[in-house]
């Protein structure tokens, strides 16, 4: 499993790159830092495009409120400081985290094609070829996360996972600080939960959480629609009617139902059979991946190594230029949102 880790030629330069502006950029100040736009809300925080004045660096801000004592602000900056040892083509680039007052940030790589629940929100969903890309970079993130710093990604889902021009998938947002962690665990908002039955019942939960969640994200960007309570059949066909390729631009109201409420869908996650893909629409293999992430119990369910062996997984592996996803994500910004 160690040469999942490897780069290729190009992954190496393209981190070498990454390094050579990191120390450019050296220590951040709050004063180098002007915003040019809000890129996102969520997961615990706002997300800036900025630009570094001394360098003209475009960065990523993800910036928290948090009103803690100083002593725990401290150490959540000195736990961040990890993130400097997070170096991997599957993994977005930190650039370095302080706090002014109240606010922790936590600046990072700039990616161009945003994150994945953004797209979601253009496309009406994403073909199956560019998920088998995103599972690749997802496994491939989670095992080096795993090897090199025994920390599992804690939260995987569309938002989490981002996408450039180049056409490199990087995962953001994983829980390297247990302080920040712990400091943010009452702070839950949303409608929706990519969390595992057995993490939701307030069992011990792993790796193999993130393996559920994977699967959920997996079968929301492919149907085009959170994928709790399952769409009907009829409702399958409905959305695959439209137009079976999805890469036209999401009507008004696609795919969005009148969802239950968050405690209802973490209750149907718990009591009812988890979320599958329709055989007619997609590969038996992604739907047989699909289905194994999906167990609910964790024992059935398959672990990261069964993954990396799975057919699905190693007919986009093999598959090492990121040309289709690259030409996909720019076909996809030129849709107007
Ligand atoms: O370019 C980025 N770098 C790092 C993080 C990041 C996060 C982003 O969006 C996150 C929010 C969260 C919920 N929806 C979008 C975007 Cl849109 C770009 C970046």
């Amino acid at each position: 499993e160690f040469n999942q880790l490897d780069c290729t030629d190009k992954q190496k330069d393209r981190m070498e790159e990454f390094f050579k502006s990191k120390r450019a950029v050296g220590e951040l100040k709050q004063d180098d830092l002007v915003n040019i736009c809000e890129l996102g809300q969520g997961n615990g925080g706002v997300v800036w495009k900025v630009r570094h004045k001394p360098t003209e660096k475009i960065m990523a801000r993800k910036l928290i409120y948090l009103e803690v004592k100083p002593a725990l602000k401290t150490q959540i900056i000195r736990e961040l400081k990890v993130l400097h040892q997070c170096n991997s083509p599957y993994i977005v680039g930190f650039y370095g985290a302080f706090a002014v007052e109240a606010q922790i940030s936590i600046c990072m790589e700039y990616m161009d094609g945003g994150s994945l629940d953004l797209i979601l929100k253009k496309v009406m969903r994403i073909p199956e070829h560019i998920l088998g890309k995103i599972t690749v970079a997802v496994l491939r993130g989670l095992s080096y996360l795993r090897e090199r710093h025994r920390i599992m990604h804690r939260d995987i889902k569309p938002s989490n996972i981002l996408v450039n021009h180049q056409g490199e998938i990087k995962l953001c947002d994983f829980g390297v600080s247990a302080q920040l962690i712990d400091s943010t665990l009452h702070t839950f908002i949303g409608t929706r939960s990519y969390m595992s039955p057995e993490r939701l019942e307030g069992a011990h939960y792993g790796v193999m959480s993130d393996i559920w969640s994977l699967g959920l994200s997996l079968v929301e960007m492919a149907v085009g629609r959170y994928p709790i309570p399952p769409p009907s059949s009829q409702d399958i066909d409905d959305l695959f009617k439209e137009d079976p390729h999805g890469n036209r631009p999401r009507p008004e109201g696609y795919g969005c139902h009148k969802g239950l409420a968050i405690f209802e869908l973490m209750e149907w996650i718990v009591n009812e059979t988890p979320p599958s893909l329709c055989r007619s629409h997609f590969s038996a293999e992604f739907y047989d991946f699909v289905d194994r992430c999906l167990k609910k119990s964790t024992t059935e369910r398959a672990d990261l190594n069964t993954l990396l062996h799975h057919s699905f997984y190693k007919r986009y592996e093999t598959e090492s230029d990121n040309q289709d996803v690259s030409s996909w994500i720019r076909q996809v910004c030129r849709m107007d949102t």
